[in-house]
């Protein structure tokens, strides 16, 4: 962080420190693959713009403050303790790892006990960022939504509730913890950050069936998410399966029948683990048929190389069949995401994390755990959110009864110096801004009647639409950036906001078009989408493969699977593009 002299104004010192220290918005590959590009995620770039910190001098003690929207935290120390230098790390309160409804539960608790949580909202390892619920469309049992609200407008609404009250969020993958010594460390693909007490609330990733010919036919005919590719064109029409018997296998096919032809689900066992409300729907629905003692063994292709059909084993009779399908979705149950803390904290052989019953504690005093890493029983939504706030109220107490808590007020300012600080922010992004906008604006062109009615203006820079597409493609002399999104797809509401700023910074020279593959499906099909949220460049009327460009740029090979997992940034592929 680099931290400017301080001036004084108004018996303030001022020291702005921006956290903005990078203009990279690193790109992640998650469900599909369209022709040499993968679906892309982009990394909390902008998570890391938000924050402004500036010291004061008050009567005689020190005081730190962080602005952020509309709340400025005061940290006071008293006048003859040291004064830490800007470059000493501080000792955080508390580390909260997971955006699920566990990790956001913990900050809205932590953040008005003011304890200032930092929160690792994750970016690429274990799912997306906003947990499981991203990746659904309908949640119809968290208390107080009557008429059902869909999982990421729920997320948004818990992420928007923590960063309210004052919780650091940021966008990044924890990468490495150490709890044998205190304070803790917490390292992420970003900083290193120390703490006294941590809440893992990292939940579970959708388990894979590891199939003989799974790689090859991943994104291309076997997903993990109904909700984000059921609506491509591949699916369309087709006949599905569905592989699992809980909760998700059968809301999975229940989803499918609004584009499918018909879905099998095929259950291992001779009964469903589902809710009976779901056993009921899926019994009940013609479109489904179901498949009891059944074990999937692989899949089959035809000649054009496309998923064809599936090989799958009656178990009670050991007859193996080809079952005819063109798509094969997994709903088979999660494991816990708890890699990071083996070696550190007890687990159970599953790889749960073990807590004292009915608490919030693991086996290291200071550390605590929430939601589905630590529960494989019930783990639901609500669950998940209530042990998030135990953990959050267990750190309150564990930090006070140790003597560690720092309390970070809230304050809610209308104070002249916000609106002056958010200007410098401005001003300090601005100053960050890796590019000067071109001088000369590109000339506007004449609106004909068409792109009146269409709606459609060449100069501008973002637009929506095949109409948009097909004239820009033979039109635009600039990089266009094409995103697929279909709009129940939780992961393209994570990529949108972060593209479009993305986009935003190189303005003049990028055209944009969104295309809901749902609208479009004509277009969507001409391109071979395969899932959402989906990223196609074009220039000069040509798709640009852009996974070899990226591997150029790295220097060295970074395709795993044929996906991207930790890819270089979209703000350097422009780069490359644009010059
Ligand atoms: C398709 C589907 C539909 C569902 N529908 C419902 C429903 O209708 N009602 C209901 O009650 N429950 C539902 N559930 C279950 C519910 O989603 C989970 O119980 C709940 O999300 C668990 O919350 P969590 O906070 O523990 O973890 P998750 O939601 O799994 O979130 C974990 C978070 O941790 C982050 N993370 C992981 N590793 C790291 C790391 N190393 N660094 C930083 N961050 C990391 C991830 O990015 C993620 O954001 C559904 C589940 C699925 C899969
Ligand atoms: N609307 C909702 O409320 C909702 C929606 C989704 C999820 N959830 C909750 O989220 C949690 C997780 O649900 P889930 O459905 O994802 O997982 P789950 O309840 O663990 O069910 C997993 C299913 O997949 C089967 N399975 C596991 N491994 C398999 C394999 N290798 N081959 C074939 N089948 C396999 C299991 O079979 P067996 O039964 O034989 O073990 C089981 O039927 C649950 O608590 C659930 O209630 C709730």
């Amino acid at each position: 962080m680099a931290t400017t002299t301080p001036k004084i104004t108004n018996g303030l010192a001022l020291g702005i420190g921006s956290t903005v220290n990078s203009h990279r918005a690193a790109s992640m590959a998650t469900s599909s693959l369209s022709y040499a590009l993968p679906t892309f995620l982009l990394k909390g770039w902008l998570s890391r713009r938000r924050a402004v910190r500036f010291d004061s001098l008050v009567g005689g003690r020190l005081t730190r403050h962080r602005v952020n929207s509309s709340v400025v935290r005061v940290r006071a120390t008293a006048a003859s303790e040291e004064q830490p230098s800007s470059s000493a790390p501080a000792v955080e309160n508390l580390v909260i790892i997971g955006s699920g409804p566990a990790g956001y539960t913990a900050a809205i608790y932590a953040a008005r006990a003011n304890l200032k949580p930092v929160v690792f909202e994750g970016y690429q390892v274990g799912g997306v960022p906003g947990g499981q619920l991203m990746t659904t469309t309908e949640v119809e049992n968290f208390p107080g939504f009557p008429d059902g609200i869909t999982g990421p407008d729920l997320m948004d609404r818990m992420r928007r509730q923590a960063d309210r009250w004052g919780a650091e969020l940021f966008q990044e993958d924890v990468e490495l913890i150490d709890v044998k010594d205190s304070p803790f460390t917490v390292q992420s693909s970003e900083r290193k950050v120390k703490c006294h007490s941590l809440i893992v609330a990292t939940g579970a990733t959708a388990k894979r069936l590891n199939l003989p010919r799974e790689d090859e036919f991943w994104s291309r005919g076997i997903s993990a998410c109904a909700i984000c590719d059921g609506a491509s064109p591949l699916f369309k029409g087709q006949v599905l399966a569905v592989v699992g018997g809980g909760d998700t296998a059968t809301e999975e096919a229940l989803y499918l029948t609004k584009y499918a032809r018909h879905v099998h689900l095929l259950i291992r066992r001779d009964q469903l683990r589902a809710s009976k409300a779901m056993q009921d729907r899926v019994q009940n629905n013609p479109n489904i048929t179901l498949h009891f003692n059944t074990e999937t063994v692989d899949v089959v292709s035809n000649t054009k190389g496309q998923l064809s059909g599936i090989l799958l084993k009656k178990l009670d009779t050991g007859e193996e069949f080809v079952l005819e399908a063109k798509g094969l979705f997994y709903g088979i149950g999660h494991s816990p995401n708890s890699q990071l803390l083996e070696g550190q904290v007890d687990l159970d052989s599953t790889g749960y994390l073990l807590v004292e019953e009915g608490t919030a504690k693991t086996s290291v005093e200071g550390v605590f755990a929430a939601g589905d890493v630590q529960d494989h029983e019930w783990r639901q939504a609500i669950t998940a959110a209530g042990s998030g706030c135990i953990a959050a109220l267990s750190v309150e107490r564990y930090l006070t009864s140790n003597n560690l808590l720092i309390e970070f007020h809230q304050i809610e300012t209308k104070l002249p110096v916000f609106a002056h600080l958010s200007k410098m922010q401005n001003a300090s992004i601005d100053q960050h801004s890796p590019k000067e906008k071109p001088k000369t604006e590109e000339p506007k062109k004449e609106l004909t009647d068409r792109d009146v009615h269409e709606g459609f203006d060449i100069s501008l820079t973002k637009h929506k639409g095949q109409y948009a597409l097909r004239k820009l493609y033979h039109e635009s002399p600039r990089l266009i950036c094409v995103l697929y999104t279909a709009p129940t797809c939780g992961p393209c509401r994570t990529l949108k906001p972060i593209l479009s700023k993305v986009i935003d910074e190189f303005d003049q020279n990028v055209h944009f078009v969104e295309i809901d593959i749902e609208e479009d499906q004509e277009i969507a099909e001409a391109a071979g989408i395969m899932g959402t949220p989906c990223v196609q460049f074009f220039k000069n009327k040509e798709m640009l493969r852009l996974s070899l460009i990226l591997v150029y740029i790295q220097g060295k090979p970074i395709l795993y699977h044929g996906l991207i997992p930790h890819a270089y940034t979209t703000h350097l592929i422009l780069d490359f593009w644009l010059h």
